[in-house]
Formats: structure tokens, C-alpha cells, sequence
């Protein structure tokens, strides 16, 4: 097991509750996400928060994200913990938003645009080329999103989103409708991005509880309680502590498969 140890609380969650009318959606959601050290390598955390379908992630997706405003409670961000505000977390939506009629290249400079930080053009094109770069894209950058797969797409929108300068990112669905392949490559875009910065927080909602899980250090699950209304985290796994974080053959160990049928039985 690699050793670690965890610092500065980056995201905080703080009684979170949400309802309409009678019908109460979230209650209690309480949680902290730090950032790691280990072995000469800072590095944010990956969550995965699993539940079951009409439970409350996309609500709390949104009130995550600043988007929607909950009944009580706080989200706080940053080694300050301000309130969070719109804007400050980015969303990578499951049908991955690109402008159709802009190149790849342009998609790409629409984050960086929103970045601020007074880069002159010359210097955002070597930002944009250094991540096509790393990232296997560079081939792509004068085509536009019809004319890449799935796969190629939602990589795009996930750098796109790095390239606003986010160190929070949420996560909708990012490997549905995927091939076994493409997947393979969003894990590897999304392991490197966490290691880029031990700011980058990663968010990610799945139904896809294997792979979100095996590029994790963090598991939530959302689910009930008895006899209490409305959806909280119910299970944390840390998988740090489980020595089942970072693993590069994580899907082969036992004890993470046992994990996975840990997960199942619970939701
Ligand atoms: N505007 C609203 N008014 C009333 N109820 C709402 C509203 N928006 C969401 N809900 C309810 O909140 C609950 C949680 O919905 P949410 O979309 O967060 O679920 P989910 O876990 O993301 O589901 P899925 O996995 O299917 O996407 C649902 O019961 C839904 O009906």
C-alpha cells in the first residue's frame, strides 16, 4: 500500500439538506475532500459518488456546483472555504457540450478564454497545443466534434474544462456509451488530472460503478435510511485507507472486486 497523508480541506460539505414542497430529496450530506501527498507527489482526490437512479446525485451534482441553491446548509471551496459560487466548478455534462461548428482547437480556446489570467494569444496557443499534446489530441485540432468519436468528444469537453483553470470538476456519466477502449483512455486523461495538481478535485457521478470506481480514492454512496425521508451519504469507502486508490491493476485484486460487491449490495 503506498503511503499518503491528507492536508488541506479543499471542498467541504456542510449539513446539506434540499427539498421541494413536502418531499424531501437530501438531508444531512456532510463531507470534506483534502488534498494528498505521497511519494513525492501532491495529488487532488477522485470521487465517486454512486446511488440509485432518482436518489439525489444530480441535485447534489448541482448544489456542488453552486448552480442550486440548497434549503440548508453550505458548500465551501478552496483552502480559504469561501462559499461556493457559480461558476467556480466545472461541469462536464454527459452529453458533453462542444460548439458544433467551431474546431477542436477553438472548443479548447473557449476554456482557456474563460480562464482569464491575461494570456495573449500566442501564449494560449501554446497552452491549447501542450494539452493536445499530452492529451493525444493534436491530430484533432482542426476537426470539429462530428467528426470525432464519443470517446475523442468527451475527452475534448474534459480538458476543455481543465483548461478554464477548475480545479474542481464534476463529472456526469463520463463513460456511457463508451467502448471498452475509450474508456480505458477517459480513466487515463482523468488519473493524469488529478496528478497535475493536488488542487484538481475530481468529481465523478456514475452508474458505472467499476470503472468510476477504479480511478477513485473515494467512494460515496447516496442512499435512505430507514425511517428518515430523504437521501444523505450513507457508506464512505476510502479506498486510500483500503489501499485500493491508485493501483494500476486494481480491476484484477480481489479485495477491490469484493468492493464492487460491497457497493452493489448496498445501493
Ligand atoms: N424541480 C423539482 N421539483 C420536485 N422534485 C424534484 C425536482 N428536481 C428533482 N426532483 C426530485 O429529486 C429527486 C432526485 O433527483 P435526481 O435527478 O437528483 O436523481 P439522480 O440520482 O440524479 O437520478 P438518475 O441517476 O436517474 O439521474 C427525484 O425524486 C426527483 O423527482
Amino acid at each position: 500500500m503506498s503511503a499518503y497523508t491528507k492536508h488541506e480541506v479543499l471542498l467541504s460539505a456542510e449539513n446539506i439538506g434540499m427539498q421541494y414542497g413536502d418531499k424531501v430529496v437530501l438531508r444531512d450530506v456532510n463531507f470534506a475532500i483534502r488534498d494528498i501527498h505521497r511519494e513525492g507527489l501532491h495529488q487532488g482526490q477522485v470521487v465517486s459518488l454512486v446511488g440509485r437512479s432518482g436518489i439525489g446525485k444530480t441535485q447534489l451534482f448541482r448544489i456542488l456546483s453552486g448552480l442550486l441553491q440548497p434549503v440548508t446548509g453550505t458548500v465551501r471551496i478552496d483552502e480559504d472555504q469561501h462559499i461556493v459560487k457559480p461558476g467556480e466548478v466545472g461541469i462536464v455534462p454527459q452529453n458533453y457540450m462542444l460548439f458544433n461548428h467551431r474546431t477542436i482547437y477553438q472548443n479548447l480556446k473557449i476554456g482557456v478564454d474563460s480562464a482569464g489570467g491575461g494570456l495573449n494569444d500566442a501564449a494560449k496557443r501554446k497552452l491549447i497545443d501542450e494539452y493536445a499534446k499530452a492529451f493525444e489530441l493534436q491530430e484533432h485540432l482542426k476537426k470539429y466534434p462530428a467528426q470525432l468519436s464519443g470517446g475523442q468528444r468527451q475527452r475534448v469537453s474534459i480538458i476543455q474544462q481543465v483548461l478554464t483553470g477548475n480545479r474542481f470538476i464534476l463529472l456526469d456519466e463520463p463513460f456511457s456509451g463508451l467502448d471498452v477502449l475509450m474508456i480505458d483512455r477517459v480513466t487515463a486523461l482523468l488519473q493524469k488530472i488529478s496528478t497535475l495538481n493536488e488542487h484538481n478535485t475530481l468529481i465523478i457521478v456514475s452508474h458505472d460503478i467499476e470503472n468510476a470506481a477504479a480511478i477513485s480514492d473515494m467512494v460515496w454512496i447516496l442512499g435512505t435510511e430507514e425511517g428518515k425521508p430523504g437521501a444523505t451519504i450513507v457508506k464512505e469507502y476510502d479506498l486510500c485507507a483500503m489501499g485500493l486508490a491508485w493501483e494500476p491493476h486494481i480491476r484484477e485484486n480481489m479485495a477491490f472486486v469484493e468492493l464492487l460487491a460491497d457497493i452493489r449490495r448496498r445501493l
